[in-house]
């Protein structure tokens, strides 16, 4: 190192060792502060009923009691919310204190004197009267500059004007501990030593923030704040679940006093994903946002009535179950499902609903019919039929439910009522005792009335055996949801229909009938039950995420763009992994024009960080123009495929790998299989010998060790080392996409068997492989 490298590593260091005091000091004076304030609150807690004046004698008293109560409620949880805050305060200053930040630019603004030195780090942090930045948030509109430009001509916009000026130095930083470990000046926009030496470690069971290496056109991502509609499309190992995760923490900062990560919904392929994402946030200092699977949510809605099936259990029946005499029609039913012409036809259906043809169920109580379906039909057909189908069936949910009430009263005199009177048991019969004394009805005297206490026990009883009857019409159920739908099937439509759709018609209403609702059916179903019944929006979610978009449908787009009206949205993918369209060939909203004149934007990456150079220049010859996937330079061993004679011999091979790498220090293994029963194959043969975790689709966590996981869920996950147990098993290309999908996981190592021929790396350069 030069003399003068020398001199500007010690200054640098000993500003680090200052910021670190400074930011010593301000945690004691907030560990102070907060201390005063958890006492504080302790002692409204200790002192909670003394000091509220507790008076229901009189309405007024009653009155002065809950305001008394409602100021100390309020008192406590203010003190709650300051001891929150200052929590927080605390985590981000301890986690400055290790690293305060990890990058600095020289910034001249145009019409100033000199040169202006901005830290940036994960949080802002001022000097001690509050006047200076010492380091800026990463997010601040400044700190676009370190991402976006190289030393020279730069500029970057506040909310109020465009600021142009030149960068005179930019520098990077490993700092840890408060002590300088790595300090590289720079001449592109993220240097490469600095991703070299992240890119290099071991992968981890929980993804990193990326904040220190974000490169330029991942920032566009982070900050895009003008497009309603986003579409990320990223080769494998783009970053873009990374990108989207920094740029929930950009917008939790730059909306701050708008949206919270409540507002923030994010959903994602798997639970063992939801885990893998879920320390990112946090080590940024802010919440994680709301998370969930799309099965979670159509679970959430239909798995009460009906057994339903899982994405995952789709995807195992589309790549093993083609000896089923229904996978054909199965394959088309899913592609027709999937598209925006069933959407249309279940418009059209809903239309010709309003004139007529809605089925409803008869509303019983104890297996006698108080409402008949015929007299629903007639109360709904004679309401104004200019009003939309889901106004109509409130005015007939109210008229039920106030004819309800009549019917309950005359079941008061019903002979079965006297009959269980009699049966009550103590408890019951206290419980009613109680029930009534709280409604005021009569005292201890007034109970020993036999005539009025018969009448009063009837009411409760009846009351307690309507309930069920109430919630019932309350939630709607007397639409016969499942009919509906399966009359969707029969009749004419005026929409091309797809060539077997007798097939599909007979496949869909025998699995309606045993009550089973198919994955490809789900959304449909839902969509049509909201058609009539009106939507089920969620107006509080600000901002959708949707990771791994190109699992989604056309169809369930459509759906998830009307459950949130008033949300943007950042859809991220890659078509080359839409491994669930891939056997069937149907439409993903990926797609180039799948969503039409939609109004969207549209970003892409073709960087790849997670695999090393060998590894990328391998499974870019898996798909088509893979050619326009670039690596990033990071060496490591060619991927090596084996080939075992005979199946049996796939086990001994695999596992003499898998001591290799195990001695060479990697520390997440994934053994990828075609599917779950081929993972649990695999399991059985070697599983306890290498001591593998077996990863299935409720999988919650992602541990260390070696995992053996069918390829479907091992999506958006990464690993040291991956070997693909039987490449041989790939056979149809509409396995292609899986294939490739488990090939990239690879951060290090890639090894594949296989016990035949594999048909997917004939186009692959033997060149970038080595072939036992
Ligand atoms: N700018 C960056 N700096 C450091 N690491 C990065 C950067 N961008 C991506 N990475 C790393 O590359 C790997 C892949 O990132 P990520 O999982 O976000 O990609 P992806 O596009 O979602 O991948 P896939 O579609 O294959 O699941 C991760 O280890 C991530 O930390």
């Amino acid at each position: 190192m030069s003399a003068q490298k020398q001199n500007e590593l010690q200054e640098e260091q000993s500003r680090v060792k200052w910021i670190a005091e400074l930011i010593g000091r301000k945690k004691n004076t907030l560990e102070k502060h907060a201390g005063k304030i958890e006492s504080e609150a302790l002692e409204i807690r200790r002192t909670f009923w003394e000091d509220v004046t507790v008076n229901v004698d009189e309405p007024d008293d009653l009155a002065e009691t809950y305001t008394s109560i409602k100021q100390q409620a309020e008192l406590l949880s203010e003190r709650e919310r300051s001891q929150n805050t200052l929590d927080k305060q605390l985590k981000t200053l301890e986690r400055l204190e290790h690293s305060p930040y990890f990058g600095r630019i020289d910034f001249h603004e145009e019409g100033e004197e000199a040169a202006q030195s901005i830290y940036i780090g994960i949080a802002s942090f001022l000097d001690e009267n509050d006047e200076d930045f010492l380091i800026y948030d990463w997010r601040a509109p400044i700190s676009s500059l370190y991402y976006d430009y190289p030393p020279g001509p730069a500029q970057y916009e506040t909310s109020l004007e465009k600021v142009t000026g030149q960068i005179e130095l930019k520098r990077q930083f490993v700092i840890r501990e408060a002590e300088i470990k790595a300090m590289f000046d720079t001449g592109v926009t993220i240097g490469d030593e600095m991703l070299q030496e992240v890119l290099g470690n071991n992968a981890d069971t929980q993804m990193k923030s990326i904040v220190a290496t974000i490169q330029k056109e991942q920032n566009q991502i982070i900050r895009n704040e003008k497009s309603n509609l986003l579409i990320v499309k990223g080769v494998a190992g783009s970053g873009k679940t990374s990108a989207a995760m920094q740029r929930v923490a950009y917008l939790l900062y730059r909306y701050r006093n708008i949206i919270k990560s409540e507002n923030i919904m994010l959903f994602s392929p798997n639970p063992m994903f939801n885990s893998y994402v879920s320390t990112v946030l946090p080590e940024l200092g802010e919440e994680n946002m709301q998370q969930a699977t799309f099965q979670e949510y159509l679970l959430s809605r239909l798995g009460r009535d009906f057994e339903l099936e899982d994405v995952f259990s789709q995807m195992e029946y589309l790549l093993s179950g083609s000896n089923d005499s229904h996978y054909d029609a199965r394959l088309e039913s899913i592609r027709f499902k999937s598209g925006l012409q069933f959407k249309k036809l279940i418009d059209n259906y809903a239309a010709r609903l309003s004139s007529g043809g809605l089925i409803f169920k008869n509303v019983t109580f104890r297996k006698n019919i108080l409402f008949s379906k015929e007299e629903l039909y007639d109360y709904f057909y004679s309401l104004d039929p200019a009003l939309p189908i889901p106004n109509r069936i409130q005015l007939l949910k109210e008229h039920l439910l106030k004819e309800l009430k009549k019917r309950a009263r005359l079941e008061e005199k019903a002979e079965w009522v006297e009959e269980e009177i009699q049966f009550l048991d103590k408890e019951e019969f206290l419980d009613a005792y109680k029930y009534l004394q709280d409604k005021k009805r009569f005292n201890e005297e007034t109970f020993d009335d036999f005539e009025r206490e018969q009448k009063f026990l009837s009411r409760v009883l009846v009351t307690q055996k309507f309930k069920s009857v109430f919630n019932g019409v309350k939630r709607l159920r007397f639409i016969d949801r499942k009919a509906l739908y399966s009359q969707l099937f029969v009749g004419e439509h005026s929409v091309d229909l797809p060539g077997n759709w007798e097939g599909i018609k007979a496949l869909t209403l025998e699995e309606l009938r045993k009550g089973h609702i198919l994955y490809e059916d789900a959304t449909p179903f839902l969509y049509l039950q909201d058609l009539v019944e009106g939507r089920k929006s969620n107006t509080g979610i600000r901002h959708v995420f949707i990771d791994e978009a190109q699992d989604y449908t056309p169809f369930q787009f459509a759906f998830i763009r009307q459950l949130f009206p008033y949300s943007k949205m950042t859809l991220l993918g890659d078509m080359n992994q839409a491994v669930y369209s891939g056997p069937t060939g149907s439409e993903t909203v990926l797609a180039e024009d799948a969503l039409g004149i939609e109004e969207k934007e549209v970003i892409t990456l073709s960087r790849t960080y997670r695999s090393t150079r060998q590894i990328v220049e391998f499974t870019s010859q898996l798909i088509e123009e893979g050619y326009k996937i670039q690596p990033f330079n990071r060496n490591g061993s060619k991927p090596r495929f084996t080939l075992v004679g005979e199946s049996g011999k796939l086990a001994d091979a695999v596992q003499k790998s898998l001591k290799r790498l195990k001695a060479d220090g990697h520390k997440t293994i994934a053994i990828i299989c075609r599917t779950s029963n081929e993972s649990r194959q695999a399991y059985e043969e070697i599983g306890s010998e290498i001591q593998a975790r077996l990863i299935e689709k409720g999988t919650i966590a992602y541990e260390k060790g070696i995992s053996i996981i069918p390829a479907y869920l091992a999506k958006g996950i990464e690993f040291d080392a991956v070997i693909i147990y039987n490449a041989s098993s790939y056979r149809d290309e509409g396995e292609r996409k899986l294939f490739y999908t488990a090939c990239t996981r690879a951060m290090h190592e890639l090894h594949l068997f296989g016990d035949g021929d594999v048909p997917l790396l004939a186009g692959v350069d033997p060149e970038l492989y080595v072939r036992h």
